[in-house]
């Protein structure tokens, strides 16, 4: 039997026949119990075996993954992949049905999430549904000091208020800060969530989708400012999810492919994203060009399936 994985000069590549099957074929054949390794105490986050599943179906199928502090990721993939409950487990928002989720030095189950979760930064469409339309966009970003949406009575130093509009500048909306936040198009919104993100001075930010529903000039600045923040050494480890290798910042060291829940391909950037893992990842010939740290990718022929 070939090997699931095949490791070549730290990436990994895993072959179309190793894809999840349904959880009820594969109970049939329940394999042993697998043993996980101790976590690697430098790793930030180490995932081994993570397996999801719902409604018979593995949302996510045998993941193992890790990424260290200097590490800027991207994680790529179709529709209904299963990037977003690989983040949602890596951001400690769900748990497991199988496996070993090591974050930030803490193992899932035996840590209380609610302290785990203040040093992970996370911006997702699930948490920017949350925030109240009628809340200035200082108070969104000064509210995650207290892991709060809607500022009610707490108390915030001025510390805080100086770190809100730091990163409100460094996002290019500080001129917005007495807004109310309904009132904002959709990339300064996008903007100002990534800034709450940051505001607990999380030692991982994970972003979901950042450049989803911005047109080109918001998506182009975004992803500028997201390369800055990518190249700078004293920002966190940094995770982005999205679907078009367009968005790529020019910064990001490491990919992580998905398909049906399963990894396609995981490592450095330039070996794990290749025309043929991309091909593979989204079931359609595809040609990958490089140009300038940015990426485009286009159909190279008939769908391979
Ligand atoms: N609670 C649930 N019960 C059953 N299926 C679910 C549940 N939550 C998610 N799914 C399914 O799991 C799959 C993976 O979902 P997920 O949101 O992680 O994918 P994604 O890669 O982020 O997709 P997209 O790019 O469309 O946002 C999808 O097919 C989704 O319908």
């Amino acid at each position: 039997m070939s090997p699931i994985f095949s490791v070549t000069s730290g990436v990994s590549v895993v072959p179309a026949s190793a894809l999840p099957r349904p959880a009820a074929a594969a109970a049939a054949a329940a394999p042993a119990p697998r043993t996980y390794p101790e976590p690697d105490p430098d790793a930030v986050l180490d995932l081994a075996g993570v397996t999801v599943s719902r409604s018979g179906n593995d949302l996510l199928a045998e993941v193992d993954w890790q990424v260290h502090e200097d590490e800027r990721w991207v994680i790529l993939g179709p529709n209904g992949a299963g990037k977003t409950t690989l983040l949602s487990v890596a951001a400690a928002r769900l748990h497991p049905t199988r496996g070993r989720v090591a974050i930030l030095g803490e193992q899932l189950g035996k840590v209380d999430v609610f302290e785990l979760r203040p040093r992970i930064g996370l911006s997702s469409a699930s948490l920017a549904e949350r925030i109240p339309a009628d809340e200035t966009v200082a108070d969104v970003v000064l509210t995650a000091a207290y892991a709060v949406v809607g500022r009610f009575t707490e108390e915030y130093d001025a510390v805080d208020a100086t770190r809100g509009g730091a990163l409100l500048a460094q996002f290019g909306v500080e001129h917005l800060a007495a807004r109310l936040y309904g009132t904002l198009s959709e990339g300064e919104r996008k903007r100002v969530q990534i800034a709450r993100a940051l505001m607990t001075d999380p030692e991982i930010l994970m972003l979901d989708e950042p450049a989803a529903g911005l047109d080109l000039g918001g998506r182009e600045d975004l992803v500028r400012r997201l390369s800055t923040l990518a190249s700078d050494p004293a920002a966190p480890a940094l995770v982005l999810v999205t679907h078009h290798v367009e968005e790529i910042p020019p910064g990001m060291t490491h990919a992580l492919l998905l398909r049906q829940g399963a990894v396609v391909a995981s490592g450095p950037l330039a070996e794990a994203l290749t025309a043929e893992t991309l091909s593979e990842t989204f079931g359609l010939r595809l040609r990958l060009d490089q140009r300038d740290g940015r990426y485009t990718a286009r159909a190279a022929g008939n769908p391979t399936k």
